[in-house]
């Protein structure tokens, strides 16, 4: 039997250039396992909670120090001798530690990093990939994902004006995940050069998931040099595009209006552009008629359920709801029952155990709904959730563009898991392709 010994927790920098923690966990049979945790700009109110320090001599107040200390003093305690193949038994234990509802005592980013070391820990006893684990615990099927590639950068995420915070490349077309990889890798050359010629050397400079951030006025634009590169790069019909609006980011909370113009107006350079949701939600519906979209995550606020519902009542493509459910099982719950949206985005990071992130996939699949796994737009290189992805089968990763290596941690993995169940099991594995939209 393995068991925990103690857990160490230590304060690394992210993708961002800000404080994050890596945890370190050891077993009485002298092993070690690690994880990194993961770090969201855009996040939603309620995501469970980020302990930060707020100490401003310290990395502007972003320190997570204390964090490191609820890992080695608190929770390194009370886990003591537990065998890590009790994932559930284990995740019950810090959740009840906290004993808060959004895990602000000890911080989510505390216990998040516990709870993925632990799953790595159980693999190893058992002998097993991570993905392969994770199945097991979750009574799904392994399957290799279609990854969407955000490769323009708008929102929070990105300098420009745009926004619209994700605009992602689904090479849903591709026979297997290594070949989809390589199309979006193509596809994001030819799109650094179609930038370049249209709007300047300097507008492919890159945002926080390494897309590109060029200077674009007209949201149509965007699509349209995404349409662009896909047929230039000799992939038109095989790669479609999805879109993140993160909505929550520009709602007008005085109006509940949304303001297209929000990053203008925070930098003083414009005025707002205010619309109505209804009005927003006929933009969506020209996007869905013109361009070869498969999926729209975020339209809509965070709290804005009726929006949400009616749009997803008259949309053909999948509605992704992200800060609306926050991979929340209460939420999705309420979601379900409502018809407020038809997919989950799933973010490990937002609910903060392995337990209950497995409860929310299984929702959704239980609802027929789709499920997109996802980064965070702040990253480190641990690759833990290609393996969750494929572990859940889910069909669906978004991970940033090909480039970067705290994107391309995620992308690569998944192409050695192809290539070690090709190997190993003859081509079984499937590649979820142009079942993307379903689990
Ligand atoms: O909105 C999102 O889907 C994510 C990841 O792309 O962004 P963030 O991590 O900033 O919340
Ligand atoms: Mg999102």
């Amino acid at each position: 039997m393995s068991t925990i010994k103690s857990i160490k927790a230590r304060e690394i920098l992210d993708s961002r250039g800000n404080p994050t923690l890596e945890v370190e966990l050891f077993t009485n049979k002298g092993q070690t396992f690690i994880a990194k945790v993961p770090s969201g700009a855009s996040t939603g109110i309620n995501e469970a909670f980020e302990l930060r320090d707020g100490d401003k001599s310290r990395y502007l107040g972003k320190g997570v120090l204390n964090a490191v200390r609820n890992v080695e003093d608190i929770i390194s305690k009370a886990l003591f001798g537990k065998d890590v193949l009790n994932q559930v038994e284990i995740d019950n234990t810090m959740i009840k530690l906290d004993g808060t509802k959004n895990k602000s005592k000890l911080g989510a980013n505390a216990i998040v990093g516990v709870s993925m070391a632990v799953a790595r820990a159980a693999a190893c006893e058992k002998g097993v990939p991570l993905y392969r684990y994770i199945s097991e615990l979750a009574g799904t099927n392994i399957r290799l994902p279609v990854p969407c590639f955000n490769v323009i950068n708008g929102g929070k995420h990105a300098g420009n004006p745009l926004p619209i915070q994700e605009f992602m490349l689904v090479p849903l077309g591709a026979p297997s995940f290594a070949e989809a990889l390589r199309y979006g890798s193509e596809i994001y050359h030819v799109l650094k050069e179609v930038i370049s010629k249209r709007y300047g050397l300097d507008a492919t400079n890159v945002g926080d998931e390494g897309g590109f951030a060029p200077p674009i006025l007209d949201i149509k634009d965007a699509f349209d040099i995404l349409v662009n590169a896909i047929d230039l790069a000799g992939y038109t019909g095989k790669v479609k595009i999805g879109f993140d609006s993160a909505a929550s980011e520009f709602l007008d909370q005085k109006t509940n209006n949304y303001d297209l113009d929000f990053k203008k107006k925070a930098a003083g350079t414009g005025k707002s552009s205010l619309v109505t949701p209804d009005a927003l939600a006929d933009m969506y519906s020209k996007f869905i008629e013109q361009y070869p979209i498969v999926f729209i995550e975020d339209p809509f606020g965070e709290e804005d359920w009726s929006s949400f519902k009616k749009f997803t009542s008259v949309s053909r493509v999948p509605i992704i709801g992200d800060d609306l459910l926050c991979t929340n099982p209460e939420r999705i719950k309420r979601a379900i029952k409502e018809k407020t949206c038809n997919s989950l985005l799933l973010k490990i990071n937002q609910i903060g155990t392995l337990s209950e992130t497995i409860e929310a996939a299984n929702l959704a699949k239980g609802a027929g709904w789709g499920c997109l796994v996802s980064h965070r737009s702040g990253e480190t290189d641990d690759s833990f959730i290609a393996d969750l992805v494929v572990g859940l089968g889910t069909g669906q990763i978004k991970s940033g563009a090909p480039c970067r290596f705290e994107r391309l941690a995620k992308y690569n993995r998944l192409m050695k898991i192809e290539e070690t169940e090709i190997l190993s099991n003859g081509n079984k594995i499937k590649f979820a392709g142009k079942e993307f939209s379903h689990f």
